[in-house]
């Protein structure tokens, strides 16, 4: 178990306040607001479609909030220009829903890529950073030459992986990191998640449903509830604590979820659909 990072120790590194995200009439993320210290994982939870990938993209500029403002490290992302935002981006490492590889490019291109677009290292060196960064992710030289098509699931997430740290970011962000793969590369996925944490203060973020990986890597896991189902001015944000509080925590939409359980969606589901 890794030592994990008390609130409060660090300067926030993201400070989400008051984000209200709107796509059309839908409102899908409602007031949240969230301050992440440097050097956190936090993992974000909560049923599909409840808001977790849009809240993943406002925190890099993907999407823009309807209100409410996202601060990295002291600027605030939707109000800097898109030459500065390019800059930001790069102190950030994302993995998304699937690996997001290049197809046409070979494994050690794709890995290479950034490495070339933002430094002027000379060819030798990235090639030996990029054996580097496969070795890390557990992956043979003897891949290099491969196209993404070639590889596993499980191996074009680590080459994806890979990719995602060659400059070394100050914040990763992983999306459903795995999603689609086997426990024992599941756990290898967790495991590369804390070791990059263990050999850097990167703070992570990420989106899972996985409850084994929330638990597993978090310090702090936050719980989404679908915006549409609140009632009231219900905060939607319905648990913000460490993994382990999460089978104390007494709101019943909490302790069905991380159970898996359906409860009443069934019946919600149904009635819904005749309405
Ligand atoms: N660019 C967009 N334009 C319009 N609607 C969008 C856009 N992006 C997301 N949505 C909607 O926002 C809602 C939340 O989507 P999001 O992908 O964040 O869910 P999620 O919690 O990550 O779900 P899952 O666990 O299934 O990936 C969905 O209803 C989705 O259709």
């Amino acid at each position: 178990m890794h030592a994990r990072l008390e609130e409060g120790n660090a300067e926030p590194i993201l400070d989400v306040d008051s984000l209200h995200v709107q796509f059309g009439a839908q409102t899908v993320l409602r007031d949240i607001s969230i301050k992440i210290p440097r050097g956190q994982t936090l993992a974000i939870i909560g049923e599909s479609g409840c808001g977790k990938t849009v809240l993943l993209k406002t925190l890099i500029a993907l999407i823009k909030p309807t209100e409410g403002t996202v601060v990295f490290d002291g600027q605030n992302l939707h109000k800097i220009s898109e030459r500065e935002l390019t800059k930001q981006r790069i102190r950030y490492g994302f993995v998304f829903q699937g690996a997001a590889l290049f197809d046409s490019m070979t494994i050690g291109q794709n890995v290479a890529f950034p490495l070339k677009q933002h430094t002027s290292k000379p060819i030798e060196e990235i090639r030996e950073i990029v054996f580097n960064l496969l070795a890390d992710v557990g992956l043979p030289d003897s891949i290099v030459w491969k196209k993404p098509a070639e590889l596993s699931g499980g191996m074009q997430k680590r080459v994806g992986l890979a990719r995602s740290l060659a400059l070394k970011p100050e914040v990763m962000l992983y999306d459903e990191p795995t999603t689609g793969l086997d426990p024992i590369m599941s756990d290898v996925i967790n495991e590369l998640v804390l070791r990059t944490r263990s050999r850097y203060p990167v703070t992570s973020i990420v989106v899972t449903h996985d409850m084994r990986t929330a638990r597993k890597t978090a310090d702090r896991v936050i719980m989404l509830y679908p915006a549409s189902r609140l009632k009231g001015d219900e905060p939607q944000i319905l648990y913000d604590g460490p993994p382990e509080g999460l089978d104390d925590c007494q709101d019943r939409r909490v302790t069905q979820f991380i159970h898996g359980e359906a409860g009443e969606r069934l019946m919600e589901m149904r009635e819904a659909a005749r309405a």
